[in-house]
């Protein structure tokens, strides 16, 4: 990775705040060149394929939507960091063109498990992670019932992730869910610490109104986040408003697995209904169109060009086989008489 560090520029709304000098990585470098980088979330490797296919430069490896994807559960801290990793590692592998920032919650635990977290997303190519200041049981940003671990204590686990990357183009993202526990002011205070603690960017979690986010743009420095999570706690903007207001990262986390489950509970409701779904075409890709998202032509390529069908005969016709086998059987048993005549009079000689 380059080492190289850029300053200002992508600051967004030019206010002065994020003068800290910037590390280049991947995602830094697309920040700067669009201004703003729109992120979907992506769960699993079919999901992270439509993403690239749809043209997007990156994508969110959702913790929430890993958790009910992979385990049918909600996002209370079921999901263990391994189970992330290899998630991870599927999503990587099946969009290789498009760069992945993983949801780590937080961490797994200590400093300690926060370095082994990071080096597994680092090794499945994961391009960055989410790292979250939450007490356990973490929850859903917008969930209620949360908690915020002291500051200093996330502070040094962020310090500890940096420590990781070391000089790997490796993004993070420094997440704070004080602002519904302690308030925005402090929620404010956890994102600039953990910026100076080594974080590229700082993500103050569910923010309730328009205010709230620009303040946060105002008083804020580093890279910012900001979490479009239908049916949460954030009114809904675009990129394009967001980057005006100078956020960086706009993650739209929910929005495939929730368009999933519903296109799954309509259609199946569908089928249980009809028994058929020969009048819901319309809501299925067809036979072709999936076989495109998985990358059909490339794999029967890879099949042409390996292929040692073309150097072995052909199987014959049934009668011919037929025919054939009744040939050799006689041919056999005419070579039996001579074999036996042959041998007899051998032994009949000594
Ligand atoms: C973004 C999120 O962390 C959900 C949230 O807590 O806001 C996710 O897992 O997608
Ligand atoms: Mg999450």
């Amino acid at each position: 990775m380059s080492t190289e560090m850029s300053t200002g520029a992508g600051n967004g709304n030019g206010n002065g705040n994020g003068a800290a000098a910037r590390r280049s990585t991947r995602v830094s470098r697309i920040i700067e060149s669009e201004g703003a980088l729109l992120m979907p979330g992506v769960y699993d490797a079919l999901s992270a394929a439509i993403v690239q296919k749809t043209g997007f430069s990156a994508g969110f490896i959702s913790g929430y939507a890993v958790s009910g994807s992979l385990l049918g559960n909600p996002d209370v801290g079921l999901l263990t960091p391994p189970e992330m990793a290899e998630t991870a590692r599927r999503i990587c592998a099946s969009a290789p063109h498009t760069l992945f920032i993983a949801d780590a919650d937080t961490g797994g635990g200590s400093a300690l498990n926060v370095k082994r977290t990071v080096q597994d997303l680092i090794a499945a190519g994961a391009a960055g992670c989410f790292l979250e200041d939450q007490a356990w049981p973490k929850k859903c940003g917008h969930m209620h019932g949360k908690q915020v671990i002291p500051a200093e204590e996330h502070a040094v686990k962020i310090a500890a992730a940096r420590e990781t990357v070391g000089d790997r183009d490796f993004f993070i993202v420094a997440r704070t869910d004080a602002r519904s526990v302690t308030g925005l002011d402090d929620a404010i205070a956890r994102a600039n610490l953990y910026i100076d603690s080594g974080a590229d960017a700082c993500f103050v979690e569910a923010p309730r109104n328009d205010e709230e986010l620009m303040e946060i743009c105002r008083r804020t420095k580093g890279y910012r986040v900001c979490n479009m999570l239908e049916g949460g706690k954030t009114p809904l903007h675009t990129r394009q408003e967001l980057m005006e207001m100078g956020f960086h990262l706009i993650k739209s986390p929910l929005t495939t697995v929730y368009a999933a489950a519903r296109a799954l509970v309509d259609v199946l409701a569908a089928l249980k209904k009809a028994e058929t779904t020969r009048d819901e075409l319309h809501r299925l890709t067809t036979f072709a169109e999936f076989n495109n998202i998985v990358g059909i032509d490339s794999w029967l390529d890879v099949e042409d060009r390996f292929s040692v069908a073309s150097s072995v005969p052909k199987p014959l016709p049934a009668p011919e086989i037929t025919e054939k086998k009744e040939k050799i059987k006689a041919a056999a048993g005419a070579a039996a008489a001579v074999n036996g005549a042959a041998t007899n009079g051998a032994t009949n000689g000594h």
